[in-house]
């Protein structure tokens, strides 16, 4: 789904590169987590597969497509929600439609079906100013979805979430997995949500790539939180985020 071979990137081309020869490679229906330390360059990945940004040196390739433009070609959440306080949840969500000049009318039962499952049926007409912080994750996420992009870029979707908001979102997303069949890229500074969603997670620290799998059954539940390999696998990620390697 995504293949990044040797990328180099620095702002302005001349500072100290953010990425030096990185390379990384996520298989179809994957679920990668990325984390790092704060300012590690998670978001400037992301903007460098969307094409926000163009590397310096390297070759970023989704669906082995090398050449030719990345805008448009993945579904891209940003940190904060962005959702237009003008519009409605569904005009918010029919958005990506709209630009892709798509009749979303045709699309309606769909959209409803989504809404459904979303757990957002109730707030259709609703303004985003209405709903709580979950809510509002999930109309974004749902918006995202509704690119129709096989890659999508999560980034920290549930970081603004206080803990028991963050576990439901948990819970609904974990069941939902199974049918979205999606290729996911999240990024997250919580180690404990990374593993417990994630097949593979990715560490960005000093522009290297560390990468380790995560060997948690699936289907998963939120219970597996007090599971010793999480337990453990999380000390380790621990160690490799604050120590010099
Ligand atoms: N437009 C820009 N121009 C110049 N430098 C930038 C720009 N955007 C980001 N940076 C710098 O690039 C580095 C990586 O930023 P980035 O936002 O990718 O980090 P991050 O790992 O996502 O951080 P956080 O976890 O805090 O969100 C930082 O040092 C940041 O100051």
């Amino acid at each position: 789904m995504l293949r990044i071979k040797n990328l180099s990137f620095s702002f302005n081309g001349k500072s100290k590169p953010i990425f030096y020869q990185l390379s990384m490679d996520v298989k179809a229906g994957e679920f990668v987590s990325i984390i790092g330390p704060s300012g590690a360059g998670k978001s400037t990945l992301f903007k460098l597969i969307n094409g926000l940004l163009e590397p310096d040196e390297g070759e970023i390739q989704i669906k082995g497509n090398k050449s030719g433009s990345r805008l448009g070609s993945v579904g891209y959440m940003p940190q904060k929600d962005l959702l237009l306080p003008w519009r409605t949840v569904l005009e918010n969500v029919i958005l990506p439609c709209e630009i892709l000049k798509e009749d979303w009318r045709k699309k309606m039962p769909v959209i409803q079906e989504w809404l459904s499952r979303f757990d957002l049926s109730q707030y259709e007409n609703a303004y985003p100013d209405e709903l709580s912080g979950g809510m509002r994750q999930r109309i974004a996420f749902l918006r995202t979805l509704m690119t129709g992009r096989d890659l999508l870029l999560l980034d920290e979707p549930f970081g603004a979430l206080d803990s028991m908001t963050k576990r439901n979102m948990h819970r609904w997303l974990l069941g939902l997995w199974g049918e979205l069949k999606k290729t996911v890229l999240f990024i997250t500074h919580d180690l404990e949500e990374a593993i417990l969603l994630s097949d593979r997670i990715f560490l960005i620290k000093d522009g290297r790539v560390y990468e380790r799998k995560v060997h948690l059954a699936r289907p998963r539940s939120t219970e597996q939180i007090y599971h010793s390999e999480l337990i453990e696998m999380r000390k380790e990620l621990e160690k490799l985020i604050h120590h010099d390697n």
